[in-house]
């Protein structure tokens, strides 16, 4: 059978990218979806952008929605300090063996647990069976129209705390006008927007930076 796009990716991640390197393999992943095959990573103007965020969080313990194929769990990843560590959800059973493989090439598998399924069936055991406390960092690339909903979902399982940063990709594109309702003129939410581009692209793109104030 034919591979998929995400197994070819991981085939030029494992042929090109430096193990243990975490630069190599972003550098790698960016080189192969600009050059060869449009994929839906953050990418690296937009990944910037989240490199700002993270290092202004410096969590402790970080969230992130929608895994693919490892993208941004690495470039989250190899920021965090000893103690810090990197739930990522994904629902999508093919993408989750190639994430794990690309996250040990970059030798963070230390660092990043991924958990397979629904962000929705998943945030509410976090504190239960994950023996998460609160998050200090979410990253949120999942589908677009459960970014509000799982948001509120975080709210609701106490999650949050005063200081909790959110970040949501694909506020341009393709959009994600209920997240962004709920979040702005909302007295619990400081928001801060990032005009940018869709990965790989030109067309415009952005981020949304949402602090929660408890
Ligand atoms: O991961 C998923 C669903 S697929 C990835 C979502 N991401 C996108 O759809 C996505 C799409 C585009 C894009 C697509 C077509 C275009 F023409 C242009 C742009 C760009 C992005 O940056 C994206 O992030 C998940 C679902 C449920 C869960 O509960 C969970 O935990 C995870
Ligand atoms: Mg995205």
């Amino acid at each position: 059978m034919d591979q998929s796009k995400e197994q070819r990716i991981l085939n030029s991640v494992s042929y090109n990218a430096i193990k243990g390197d975490a630069e190599s393999v972003l550098d790698c992943i960016d080189k192969y979806c600009s050059q060869k095959e449009w994929a839906m990573n953050v990418g690296d103007e937009k990944g910037l952008i989240l490199d700002k965020i993270v290092k202004e969080a410096d969590p402790t313990v970080a969230l992130e929605l929608g895994t693919y194929c490892g993208y941004s769990a690495v470039r989250i990843a190899r920021l965090l300090k000893p103690s810090a560590h990197l739930f990522s959800i994904e629902f999508n059973a093919e993408f989750v063996p190639i994430a794990k493989e690309i996250i040990e090439i970059a030798g963070l598998e230390d660092k990043v647990t991924i958990l397979e399924g629904h962000a929705q069936d998943i945030i509410p055991q976090l504190k239960t069976k994950y023996n998460v406390d609160t998050l200090d960092f979410v990253f949120l690339d999942h589908w677009k129209d459960r970014y509000a909903p799982d948001t509120i979902l975080l709210e609701q399982y106490g999650l949050l705390r005063k200081g909790s940063i959110l970040l949501a990709d694909n506020i341009g594109f393709p959009g994600a006008p209920d997240f962004l309702k709920h979040v702005r003129n909302n007295e619990h939410y400081e928001c801060t927007h990032y005009p940018s581009h869709l990965e790989y692209m030109k067309a415009p793109d952005a981020m949304e930076k949402a602090v929660y104030l408890g």
